[in-house]
């Protein structure tokens, strides 16, 4: 025989409890040998507890128990409820009138909820033809006196099973309520929470069935509970232990006391889908897997308590003194964790009875608070419990920094000694996003990177297209998932949680919120999205005001935008700061040379105590096109010009590469990288507009770049013959000082050398260094481009994912 167990969702009303019918009716006809246990229906029990709590504080309760009870009778007037609807009109009346109520009139209010379910399913059950009865399993199932949480008397109660399946053998169907038994004198009591499954699993028990079947509204065990951590994955099969360890860490599926009669007679139990006839759900039988599982469950609903004080330590028996007055209240600990220290001890308890815990220690305590030796209790509500079940400590460091990189600090962790299961008490408001860092992590999913791009002109445009063409790719090879949930221009930003996709210009164009850069991060959180990355690809100053708010909250950082590195030396430290303080990296390769692998290289050679004693080199992608071009062909200074912005080499407003600011940057940027605390200051720079073109904005600039070529003919002319113009930087200098020589300048180089050689929009960097000598290392180039900046950023991105 079978036992078919269905819980609330699956009788609720409409598909629920005609799909219960169908399922039944089905087994039936095929003549499987069933029996049904079943929980009250929808969400009845919540709401007879809710009528209860109403009532018992003369609140009107009339219009809940109305619609309970028209909810009860909806599609089926014609089934009889009048004798149930008539004990909890008295039993609520009564509780109103007294203002008080028992754990006993509880137990008899909650039954009724599984009186109904079953009384209805057998009517239903008839009316198809099937032969089925109705079973009251408080005729059966005989406990102790405990209402709320009874045990049962098994000797007791397996005779009575027995006895009433002997008579009620063949082709009947009993449909047995569950959660409810009596005690020896015939009230009514329940088994706790989970109830329905303990009366499932223990029929299963003393009727030897071959198969427990829970029907339930999900497929199976999963890794984690889907609705929390959307990339779970359903466990095909557990071994009992394994099962055991899910259900005490509340996998809420299962209660840990329903196992152990299925252990006992080695009864396999399937958990399956009521709305899903073709999944076969998790298996549970006594075999134990070969890799061993691991799951991550929560416990909600509890409390952390802290009893701080320096007078425990080396005292004897504080523990004991914790556990004998809680037990003493019937107060669970769920956890405990104590420095070795002991000057601090923390337990969870569970939320309701936090209140009561901590008055009952404050009472244990009183005298040693007197003496000092105990300072406080406190109360942390809001927080929630996540067991990592097959987790040893071996490799907890791997989902641990995963959490601390995302800002979850846990509040206190223990683990077990035998048994693999390591368990975190994290804040309620970060629970969403430390299961999915942890499940991530764990699974090695693919690990979801949410960025946020800011600036999406040429570099940033180009690499938003080039993220979504290539996130597929990434995903399968890496298993790493990057999702773009925020764009923003210096106006608007587009957000969507899932990811922008192809269309994001047109979307952000008719979505685009107008938006402060803490609304940003509100999304990041609310949403709690991991793991995440802000992109600068502005040229903006005002932008880099918020670099030091967007670390504190959890961001890693790359940009194009080089004004960050090249602000007040004290801002520099302050970022660097700021960021090691949290954790976070700020990558920014783009800054100098563009996709060039140049930034990395310079920091290689410099950690490695390389002494790097020279850097020189055409460091402008725009002005090495400009002037390689304008020294050898036969052209206007300003049409030459013209082209290098219309191939977007030049800065957003072109004076800042003519100015010399751009190339100034770039050396500064080098010259910090080799812990020079240089300012912009100090940058000697030519400027290479005339003095005449330096007032106005940057459309009258444009307007006006014609003027610029007689200057420029006379200076190509005036060089000495096979001579080509190069605007160069160079840093000099005793370099183990604090401070460089930064130059900045035009120069006239023979068109043989290395420099008169660089061709298009090339930049070249030559690097001296002790151990070299006279023979630089040289990286040369494209130095300016969207495309290559874009995939240089890119490349920054994956190296961030890489480190975390
Ligand atoms: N081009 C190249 O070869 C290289 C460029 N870089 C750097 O890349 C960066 C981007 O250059 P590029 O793409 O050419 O610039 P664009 O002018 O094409 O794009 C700039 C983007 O930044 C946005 N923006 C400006 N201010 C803000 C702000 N305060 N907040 C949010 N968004 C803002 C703009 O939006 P809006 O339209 O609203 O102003 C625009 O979307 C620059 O810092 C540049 O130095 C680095 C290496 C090479
Ligand atoms: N405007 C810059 C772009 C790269 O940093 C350049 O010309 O090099």
């Amino acid at each position: 025989m079978k036992v078919l167990k269905f819980g609330g969702k699956s009788l609720a009303n409409g598909q629920g409890i005609q799909t219960v019918v169908d399922i039944i009716d089905q087994k039936v006809k095929k003549g499987e040998h069933i029996t049904v246990v079943l929980s009250a229906r929808g969400t009845s029990t919540d709401e007879l507890e809710a009528i209860l709590e109403q009532a018992v504080k003369n609140e009107n309760y009339q219009e809940a128990l109305d619609a309970f009870k028209k909810y009860q009778i909806a599609d089926f007037g014609n089934v009889n409820f009048l004798e149930e609807f008539e004990i909890l009109d008295k039993l609520f009346e009564g509780v109103s009138l007294l203002g008080d109520y028992s754990k006993r009139i509880k137990d008899q209010v909650l039954s009724q909820g599984e009186v109904i379910s079953a009384k209805l399913v057998t009517h239903l059950l008839k009316e198809r033809g099937v032969n089925a009865h109705f079973t009251d399993s408080r005729e059966l199932i005989i406990t102790d006196g405990q209402f709320g949480d009874a045990q049962p008397l098994d000797t007791l109660s397996k005779e009575n099973v027995v006895k009433h399946f002997e008579k009620y053998n063949g082709t009947t169907v009993n449909v047995v309520t569950g959660f409810i038994a009596s005690n020896a004198k015939n009230e009514t009591t329940t088994l706790g929470r989970n109830g329905s499954n303990y009366t499932a699993s223990l029929l299963a028990n003393y009727l030897n069935a071959e198969e427990l079947q829970n029907f339930t509204h999900v497929n199976g065990i999963y890794t984690a509970n889907p609705d929390l951590v959307p990339d779970a994955k359903k466990i095909e099969r557990l071994s009992f232990t394994e099962a055991n360890e899910l259900a005490y860490f509340g996998a809420n599926i299962l209660h840990a006391k329903t196992i152990i009669p299925l252990i006992e007679k080695n009864i396999p139990l399937r958990i399956l889908n009521t709305f899903d006839h073709n999944n076969e759900g998790t298996l549970i039988t006594s075999e134990a897997s070969e890799k061993g599982i691991k799951s991550l469950s929560v416990l909600e609903n509890v409390s952390l308590i802290n009893l701080e004080g320096r007078g425990l330590l080396g005292k004897v028996g504080v523990d004991a003194r914790i556990f004998k007055a809680l037990a003493y209240k019937n107060i669970s600990v769920s956890i405990i964790s104590q420095g070795s220290s002991e000057r601090g001890i923390g337990l969870v308890v569970s939320a309701d009875e936090a209140k009561q815990a901590k008055a009952t220690l404050e009472q244990e305590f009183e005298s040693d608070f007197y003496k000092r030796d105990v300072s406080s209790i406190t109360v942390e509500k809001d927080v929630s419990v996540i067991s990592i079940i097959g987790q040893d400590l071996s490799t907890f460091h791997k989902p641990y920094n995963a959490l601390i990189r995302n800002q979850v600090v846990p509040l206190l962790f223990n683990n077990t000694v035998t048994g693999k299961n390591v368990s975190l008490v994290v804040k309620k408001n970060q629970l969403h996003k430390a299961l999915n860092v942890i499940h991530g992590e764990i699974f090695e999913i693919s690990k979801k990177v949410n960025i946020a791009i800011f600036g999406h002109g040429l570099v940033g445009g180009t690499l938003i297209d080039q993220i979504l063409t290539s996130a597929k790719e990434i995903e399968k090879r890496k298993k790493i998932h990057l999702n773009i949930f925020a764009v923003a221009n210096s106006r608007k930003v587009l957000l969507q949680k899932n990811g922008v996709k192809k269309e994001w210009r047109g979307d952000l164009e008719e979505h685009g919120v107008v938006y402060e850069i803490e609304e940003i991060i509100k999304y990041a959180d609310v949403h709690h999205l991991e793991n995440l990355i802000a992109i600068d690809n502005t040229a903006s100053k005002e932008f880099t005001d918020h670099y030091i708010t967007l670390v504190k909250h959890g961001f890693d950082l790359v940009s194009s935008n080089k004004v960050a590195n090249t602000l007040s030396f004290d801002f520099y430290k302050e970022l660097r700061k700021t960021l090691e303080e949290n954790q976070k990296q700020y990558l920014y390769e783009t800054n100098v040379g563009a996709g060039l692998p140049l930034i990395d290289t310079i920091k290689l050679l410099h950690l490695s105590g390389e002494n790097i004693t020279r850097i020189k080199g055409v460091f402008s992608g725009s002005l090495s096109y400009l002037f390689n071009t304008y020294s050898v062909e036969n052209r206007k200074f300003s049409e030459v010009l013209q082209e290098a912005i219309d191939k977007g080499f030049t800065e957003p407003d072109p004076r800042e590469d003519l100015c010399g600011n751009d190339v100034g940057r770039k050396l500064l940027i080098l010259a910090r990288e080799l812990d020079l605390s240089n300012e912009f200051e100090d940058v000697q720079i030519d400027n290479l507009i005339p003095e005449n073109l330096r007032d106005g904005d940057a459309a009258s600039f444009l307007g006006r770049l014609q003027e610029l070529d007689p200057v420029y003919e006379k200076i190509k002319e005036d060089q000495k013959e096979k001579h080509v113009l190069r605007y160069i930087g160079d840093l000099s200098g005793d370099l183990s000082q604090e401070k460089g020589v930064l130059e900045v300048k035009l120069v006239s180089v023979p068109e043989s050398s290395a420099l008169g050689q660089v061709k298009g929009s090339d930049s070249i960097f030559e690097i001296y260094t002790e151990s070299y000598g006279d023979q630089p290392v040289v990286i040369q180039g494209a130095g300016a481009g969207a495309a290559v900046t874009a995939r240089g950023v890119f490349g920054d991105i994956l190296r961030l994912t890489e480190k975390g």
